[in-house]
């Protein structure tokens, strides 16, 4: 089976979140199940300095005002697919965002351009590949399937993953003339979404199918609280939606072997964590003592509940615990956490900015993971903290209440305990389930089995993939 996939960042390529991960990662358990997965994404500057022997698969003259070219090449396992538009992407910031964090103001064109050019692969412009099915990912690639529509493929399988359903690419009506797109495609059946055009909209009307990154968030998004103003049309599309918990490349992620921490360590030699968390403390300041050391690695936003981190900074040190961030984001939290640490030297410790190789040591070293999100689609760091022995403390929301199985007195007993959870999510929630971490701490031997526990937790794409592979079957039996 030929699947292209279509996303705006994939790892080890490009990566500002979760969506690298899975991008990247994706393809890989697939191809152990006879699926040939290539994958279009955007040609920035990152991504062309990084990539080796390529070849020029298709040109464009046009591409929605732009001169573009699509390059073929093989990067670390995965079979890619650039877009090399440089009046689109060849400039200095972010894949989204200028250097000073501004989105480009140009950015539906930007995207509605990937798209196009994902819509072209499904056409049949490559020489001697044509795809049986599209899956697209969140509102940068959501046309996608939009122009397949609108334009005489609807004949060829459409998904749409939903990784985030905030990010929806919402656009004024003016610029529908420069889509390309004919008018019956501004309407409530396209992209019309309360007057505006709707990228992500348009592609939960369009597509095939439609999946989101957990079971628990799919039911969540038919809801007024977290359908963000999209809960009727999720309504209205149930029956083709559904929620795969995501997994993790566990060749990137294995403690075993990882080459970013100071010392590599397996279930059976917990011990040996004790060298990265040595690590982990001078690398933030932090006093070499008893007391447990959460991290926090994550975007620094509402959504990750940062705010509830910084509220709470104070009462973890007077319980005796220490705090590692790294993050960045909103001002006002980083400026927040930030003087948390100045009134806690040696306690609290803050990286601001994008750090991967730290990001695992972080888990290689910390005692626990703080995440509590107001909502979380999936999650993907509670993941890696089951990985490494790095216990999460969750807030039960999204995939963080599918994925981590709560330290009660019942999951104790029948030791199937792999973190804690927490609600209500406030600051309330979340020292109540420090205490119970902090109580739990102090029991090593309780402790270390919830390490045991999560690091026996199946967090592989073996499942997901299953589950994907079947969907795509599904479909194509459809067609
Ligand atoms: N400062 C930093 N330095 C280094 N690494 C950092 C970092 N800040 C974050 N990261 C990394 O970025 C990734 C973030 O993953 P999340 O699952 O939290 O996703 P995010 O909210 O970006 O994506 C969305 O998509 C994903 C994928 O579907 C969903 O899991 C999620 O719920 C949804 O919100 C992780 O790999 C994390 O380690």
């Amino acid at each position: 089976m030929k699947i292209l996939s279509v996303a705006s960042e994939v790892f080890p390529l490009i990566k500002t979140g979760g969506l690298a991960d899975v991008a990247g990662a994706l393809p890989i358990a697939l191809a152990g199940r006879g699926m040939q997965m290539r994958t279009l994404m955007p040609g920035y500057p990152a991504v062309m300095q990084r990539l080796g022997t390529v070849e020029v698969v298709a040109t464009f003259d046009d591409l929605l005002g732009e001169p573009a070219r699509i390059l073929a090449t093989m990067h670390e396992g995965l079979d890619i697919l650039v877009l090399d538009a440089p009046g689109f992407y060849d400039r200095p910031g972010g894949p989204y965002t200028d250097a000073t964090g501004k989105d480009f103001v140009d950015n539906w064109r930007r995207f509605a351009a990937l798209s196009f050019a994902g819509a072209e692969i499904a056409r049949g412009v490559l020489p001697d590949w044509q795809p049986d099915l599209v899956h697209a990912h969140d509102w940068q690639a959501a046309m996608t399937p939009v122009y397949m529509r609108y334009t005489g493929l609807q004949h060829i399988p459409t998904i749409i993953t939903v990784h985030n359903l905030a990010f929806q690419g919402q656009f004024g009506a003016d610029i529908f003339p420069d889509l390309g797109l004919p008018p019956e495609a501004f309407t409530v059946e396209g992209l019309e979404y309360y007057g505006d055009v709707g990228f992500l909209k348009g592609g939960l009307r369009t597509a095939w199918s439609i999946t989101t990154v957990s079971p628990t968030y799919a039911h969540e998004i038919a809801t007024p609280e977290y359908g963000m103003g999209l809960e009727g049309l999720i309504n209205a599309r149930a029956p083709d939606l559904v929620g795969l918990v995501n997994g993790i490349d566990t060749a990137v992620w294995n403690p075993e072997t990882d080459t970013h921490i100071a010392r590599t360590y397996a279930a059976g030699s917990l011990k040996q964590r004790a060298v990265n968390r040595q690590a982990l403390a001078e690398r933030f300041s932090l006093v070499q003592d008893a007391g447990p050391i959460f991290c926090v690695v994550s975007r620094l936003t509402w959504q990750k509940g940062i705010d509830l981190i910084a509220e709470t900074a104070d009462w973890i040190v007077e319980q005796g615990g220490k705090l590692a961030v790294l993050g960045s984001g909103d001002q006002g939290l980083e400026g927040a956490l930030l003087a948390a640490a100045s009134r806690h030297r040696g306690r609290i410790g803050i990286v601001i900015g994008y750090n991967e190789p730290l990001s695992h040591l972080m888990q290689a070293g910390a005692d626990a993971i703080l995440i509590p999100s107001r909502f979380e689609p999936c999650g993907l760091t509670q993941l890696y903290g089951l990985r490494y022995g790095c216990v999460p403390i969750v807030a039960r929301t999204g995939g963080l209440a599918d994925t981590v199985i709560d330290a009660n007195e019942a999951a104790l007993s029948a030791r199937v305990a792999t973190g804690f959870q927490f609600t209500p999510i406030n600051a309330e929630g979340l020292q109540h389930a420090l205490r119970r971490a902090f109580k739990a701490y102090n029991e090593p031997k309780v402790w270390a089995r919830i390490q045991n526990q999560g690091m026996k937790s199946d967090v592989s794409w073996e499942n997901s993939a299953a589950h994907y592979a079947d969907l795509y079957s599904s479909l194509l039996s459809r067609v």
